[in-house]
């Protein structure tokens, strides 16, 4: 239900701004003529070409308008809960302190969820069951991946206590949510504690496959500019870094850049001062920008100039006109650090995901809903 409401977002923002601005094709058409800004994380800054622009696109009937429509989903105030059992696929996959996973850095994606909880409560629901994914366990029970620290504070926020399974399937967890009592809300443990919720390669003893340092290669040159240039992206990587001798702000820090590299014993955990120049360079020339991934380790003060930067440069747009989402856990997390929340157009909770969304991909857990 929380991604129905992100989806409704990110539905908004789509078809948002008609009258004066995007019209709903444009924005997802404009994604094919984009502009790709990369950190040394998983990171992407995507500026839509001129077609999606704030100056009135005419709406078209295009294949992205399917995708769009296909997101009409029936929502849980259409839904009769007296006396039901409600099973809740909650996105409760919060940032945790790099140093203390019992503090979550930001709760944005539990606080979006919450009335979505307390409607089926409040809407004659027997019981609630809560259920989520949290960062990547490998497929393995760890503690340092428990719901633990995330049924505390849903009961905080919910002022009614949460009970949290130690497992996700089983006898136990079976009986537990069988009959419980009126007004119980459960939360079962991290879905990844199982190999199967992730779907992804697994091997013949049913273990996530890991990416080869082959196929990392195939990766990058299948990022190749000639192939990027084809499809009118211009695909923008780091050139400089700034390197460290240990994960964590104590460590020896020297400068790499594509003569160097990263030196060897070294991590690269932000990107360098040329690198954050080009960026600044792109984000300047988009109309529509969107933004899923920081640019290095922006939670430590030595890591954190690349990210800041880009923040600062996608607000000052912002303030000048364009159109910029930003989205991720993490990035979400670098927007409230950076109190910009309300600095850029909208901070979503989507994550990875959103940018499938938004590409106009298929999401099983989308499509596995009721159409309105
Ligand atoms: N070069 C790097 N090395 C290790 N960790 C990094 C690096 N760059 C970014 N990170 C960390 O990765 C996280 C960002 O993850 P990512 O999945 O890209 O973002 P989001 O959660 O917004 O989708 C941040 O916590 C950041 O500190
Ligand atoms: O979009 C998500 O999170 P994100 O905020 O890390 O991008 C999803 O929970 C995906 O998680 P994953 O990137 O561990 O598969």
């Amino acid at each position: 239900q929380p991604m129905q409401q992100e989806v409704a977002h990110a539905q908004g923002f789509l078809a948002s701004s008609t009258g004066t601005s995007t019209s709903s094709t444009g924005a997802v058409q404009g994604m094919a003529g984009a502009l790709a800004v990369a950190g040394l994380s998983v990171a992407a800054v995507r500026g839509a070409s001129a077609s999606s622009r704030q100056q009135g696109v005419k709406p078209r009937a295009a294949k992205s308008v399917v995708a769009c429509r296909s997101l009409a989903k029936l929502k849980i105030d259409g839904v009769d809960l007296k006396d039901k059992r409600v099973f809740i696929r909650v996105d409760f996959n919060v940032p945790q302190d790099k140093k203390d996973p019992n503090i979550i850095t930001n709760t944005a994606r539990i606080d979006t969820a919450l009335p979505t909880i307390k409607y089926a409560l409040d809407n004659g629901a027997k019981s609630v069951v809560l259920c989520s994914h949290l960062g990547r366990p490998n497929g393995q029970k760890d503690e340092k991946f428990s719901m633990k620290p995330v049924a505390k504070v849903v009961e905080e926020k919910l002022g009614r206590p949460v009970k949290l399974m130690n497992d996700v399937v089983g006898e136990e967890v079976e009986a537990a949510c069988a009959d419980p009592e009126p007004g119980t809300v459960i939360l079962l443990e991290n879905s990844r504690y199982y190999v199967e919720e992730e779907g992804k390669g697994k091997d013949a003893d049913g273990n996530k496959v890991k990416a080869s340092s082959d196929k990392v290669k195939e990766f990058r040159a299948s990022l190749a500019k000639k192939k990027a240039e084809e499809k009118g992206v211009e695909l923008i990587l780091p050139v400089d870094f700034v390197c460290s001798s240990k994960f964590g702000d104590d460590g020896e820090i020297q400068e790499g850049d594509m003569s160097t590299g990263v030196p060897e014993g070294f991590l690269g955990l932000d990107i360098g001062p040329k690198s954050i120049e080009m960026n600044d360079e792109a984000i300047k020339k988009s109309k529509t920008i969107v933004w899923n991934g920081p640019m290095g380790v922006f939670e430590m003060e030595a890591f954190e100039k690349g990210t800041k930067q880009m923040m600062e440069t996608i607000v000052s747009v912002t303030k000048d006109g364009a159109v910029s989402v930003i989205g991720g856990g993490d990035t979400a997390t670098a927007c409230k650090k950076y109190d910009t929340v309300d600095k850029v157009s909208h901070c979503s909770t989507g994550g990875g995901a959103s940018l499938e969304l938004l590409e106009g991909k298929l999401l099983p857990g989308v499509a596995a809903l009721d159409d309105a």
